[in-house]
């Protein structure tokens, strides 16, 4: 046997046991999910309601204990002492409940990605373990040690980082705790209070750092985070389909995943403005807009009004008015509610008019069948209704957009051209940048809320009952060491009204619930309001926040972070960089990097992390427009080189225009290259799975692919995204980039 036959022997005994002890863990669990079940639906409301509560927490752990099958154990530190430690997915003990593995986010495992032969941090040597299913395939060491021969790489575990840069696409972004670089595990483990900004350039994994922070955070403040919930913030859905799979990998399934468009529950925003429109409705003056837009519903009359109810006179005076809204407004409460203030007071300064026969004021109880009286009458609620009208916001966004003397009256900084741009008929779809506005306007006018308020004081007693009864179980040792739970997690699981009721479900069904943290990817397409209404949903201000303002899109996006952030923030905010890039080939990334650079973009610095030889083709076709000939044989041919059953993936990208007719023509030339049956298996899969695609710029923004033919540049470039599109487009393939263009390549393409 070789020494490192023996090692791989050593190792693959230990990882047999970790696995070993999963599968326990495992079993266990179900046993108790079947003791629970088994006891069926008897018993009183509340031990039903204790037994659901169990079963839902044993099958999360169940679900937690399968999810961390692949590559449960993927390394080894040994340090100074002989000391030797595990670290791998989550943290196991033995029946003992002596350590045998390290959850990749305890403080114990941070040398694992931190420790560097300057800073070596008591590790003599780092072992990354290569695993095949269950299987020790190789192992990879670095000696730490200051006098040691072997001279360390700047990255850490290379072999591994390249094997998994170089492995073929799936369409679904996979986790990389085995092999999170030392300036990622700063980010990820960087402390929860503020907002952190992590700016950097297309691939140095801004998207794969924010959702290990994620995972991070809830491990290292379960308690505050599990209760108050994590909001992560995607630019659509495919976006967050192409991320869904990586924090069940790592174990945490309770972050809420949205998009701004979803921001509302119970409002569907499909509709999508033109990029102007969308720029005029980020604009963060509609604060004040919507502001006026509700004050414009509480207006004193142009004149005193008569009216006579049951045969006595009254005045509904312009005066009394006046300072019944005045008083209202003082209450500082949403236009809906405060507009109960307003009429109690109105109903009372009406009822002030009619004195008994000695000019007296009536006795309270008189004067209170009387206000009854008053309320019920038409008249006098017509015009308190004029006066402080009840609105909801999606009326009051509707009103600005169809009625241009609204708009005028509420939006004096907009010129006539861009009222004209919002006009809108009442009832159309609403669009992405309608949420932030209506999100606004639910701020200021209220919900609609008398129930509401009912039931939330009805959950409140019932969740101090919970709370209460809790910690008296937790207290008789009912719950076991199978599910680490704190009072506080079981109480709300035994005040919600199903068993399967979690924070996260919680958390998206209330527009009003505030987060313990935010995590924002591509932030640099939010508008000013979309900013107000996520900084609304964290009052703490704890956010992770992920983008790159040189691939900026949005008109109404981020071109510096300072410009979009302390007018919000102040300083509440730390800026930081990530500058290698683990998707794109050097050679790919520095022409990308020239192009955005000569075009004017704030590109930050960016080192590729490899190169791959034959990274980039460029071909040149004669004619008008791009030949759809040329382009479909240059797809097919990078499908036959890349395309497997289990993985690899092919996209053309194109000017937005180009997309139909492309897709057609690479449909068709598919059979050709792969086979009938090859080219049928991938034409039966879902669009948004295809391993060949066709897509336009904005479609492919956060994605990758193994490989990318990217069409006529200069016509990307001169769409609506302009280069920041191109520098996008340029940035998607992990392994090669083939140009077919006709016009000129833009300027920077060629060194
Ligand atoms: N430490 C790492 N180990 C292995 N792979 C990594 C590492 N960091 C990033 N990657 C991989 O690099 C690719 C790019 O990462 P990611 O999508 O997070 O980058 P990004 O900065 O968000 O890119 P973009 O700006 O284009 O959205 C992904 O495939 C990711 O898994």
């Amino acid at each position: 046997m070789t020494g490192i036959g023996n090692e791989l022997n050593h190792e693959q005994a230990v990882v047999d046991v970790l696995y070993a002890r999963l599968d326990e863990l495992r079993e266990a669990t179900r046993g108790r999910l079947r003791d629970v079940r088994l006891q069926g639906a008897v018993g009183t409301h509340q031990n039903r309601s204790e037994r659901d509560a169990f079963a839902t927490l044993y099958e999360d752990r169940a679900a937690q204990l399968d999810a961390v099958e692949e590559r449960l154990a993927f390394g080894r530190l040994d340090l100074a002492g002989d000391e030797v430690r595990y670290v791998g997915r989550i943290g196991l003990n033995d029946a003992e409940h002596r350590g045998i593995l390290t959850d990749w986010r305890a403080p114990a495992a941070e040398a694992f990605y931190r420790a560097t032969a300057l800073h070596p941090a008591d590790v003599v040597r780092r072992r990354h373990l290569v695993t095949k299913g269950r299987s020790v395939t190789g192992i990879e060491d670095e000696v730490l040690d200051l006098d040691s021969e072997i001279e360390a790489s700047s990255l850490s575990g290379e072999g591994a980082l390249l094997a998994s840069m170089a492995a073929g696409r799936t369409g679904r972004m996979t986790d990389i705790v085995a092999t999170i670089q030392s300036e990622q595990d700063r980010i990820i483990r960087s402390e929860l209070t503020g907002t952190l900004v992590v700016q950097g350039g297309p691939g140095t994994g801004k998207t794969a750092v924010a959702l290990h922070r994620a995972a991070y955070l809830l491990y290292a403040h379960r308690r505050l985070l599990e209760r108050s919930g994590v909001l992560l913030v995607g630019p659509n859905r495919a976006f967050l389909r192409y991320i869904d799979q990586v924090l069940p990998s790592l174990g945490e399934t309770g972050v809420v995943a949205t998009t701004i468009a979803e921001l509302i529950p119970g409002v569907e925003a499909s509709g999508t403005d033109e990029p102007f429109v969308a720029h005029v409705k980020g604009r963060g003056l509609w604060r004040r807009v919507i502001r006026r837009a509700v004050r414009a519903r509480e207006r004193v009359p142009a004149a005193d009004l008569p009216v006579r109810v049951e045969g006595h006179d009254y005045e509904i005076r312009r005066r009394d008015v006046r300072d019944a809204i005045a008083r209202a407004r003082r209450s500082h409460k949403p236009h809906n509610e405060a507009r109960t203030t307003f009429v109690k007071d109105m109903l009372g300064r009406l009822a002030d008019q009619v004195t008994d026969v000695d000019g007296a004021r009536l006795a309270a109880e008189d004067r209170t069948g009387l206000i009854e009286e008053l309320r019920a009458h038409r008249e006098v609620r017509v015009a308190l209704n004029l006066a402080w009208f009840p609105i909801t916001p999606q009326k009051l966004l509707e009103d600005l957009y169809a009625k241009p003397h609204r708009l005028a009256e509420a939006a004096p900084e907009l010129n006539d051209a861009e009222r004209a741009l919002l006009r809108r008929a009442p009832g159309s779809v609403w669009t992405e940048s309608d949420v932030p506005l209506l999100d606004e306007a639910y701020e200021l006018l209220g919900e609609d809320d008398a129930l509401a308020r009912a039931e939330a004081a009805q959950a409140a007693a019932a969740e101090a009952e919970a709370l209460e009864h809790a910690r008296n179980v937790l207290a008789s040792g009912a719950a076991d060491t199978m599910i680490q739970v704190d009072a506080e997690t079981l109480a709300a699981r035994f005040a919600s009204t199903g068993p399967s009721l979690t924070t996260a479900e919680r958390a998206a069904a209330d527009r009003r619930w505030t987060f313990g943290h935010v995590v924002v990817d591509e932030a640099q397409e939010l508008s000013p309001m979309a900013w107000h209404a996520l900084v609304r949903r964290v009052p703490t201000r704890s956010m992770t926040v992920v983008g790159d303002v040189a691939q900026t899109s949005s008109p109404a996006g981020a071109r510096d972070w300072s410009a979009m952030l302390t007018p919000l923030l102040r300083e509440n905010w730390r800026l930081t960089e990530l500058t290698v890039s683990y998707r794109t080939p050097a050679t790919v990334a520095d022409t990308a990097q020239r192009v955005a650079r000569a075009g004017g973009l704030p590109v930050s610095d960016l080192v590729a992390a490899r190169d791959v030889d034959d990274a980039l083709a460029v071909v040149r076709v004669d004619g008008g427009e791009v030949s759809v000939a040329a382009v479909a044989h240059e797809a097919a041919t990078l499908a036959k080189e890349f395309v497997e059953p289990e993985a690899g993936r092919v996209a053309v990208i194109a000017p937005a225009h180009q997309v139909p007719v492309l897709a057609g023509a690479v449909d068709r030339a598919l059979p050709a290259a792969l086979g009938e049956a090859e080219a049928e298996r991938i034409g039966a899969q879902r669009p948004e799975d295809r391993q060949v695609t066709v897509l336009g710029p904005r479609e492919t923004k956060g994605l990758e692919f193994d490989a990318v033919v990217l069409v006529e540049p200069a016509g990307i470039a001169a769409g609506p995204g302009a280069l920041s599109d191109l520098y996008v487009s340029m940035t998607r393939p992990t392994q090669r980039l083939v140009v077919v263009h006709t016009e000129d390549l833009p300027e920077g393409f060629t060194a």
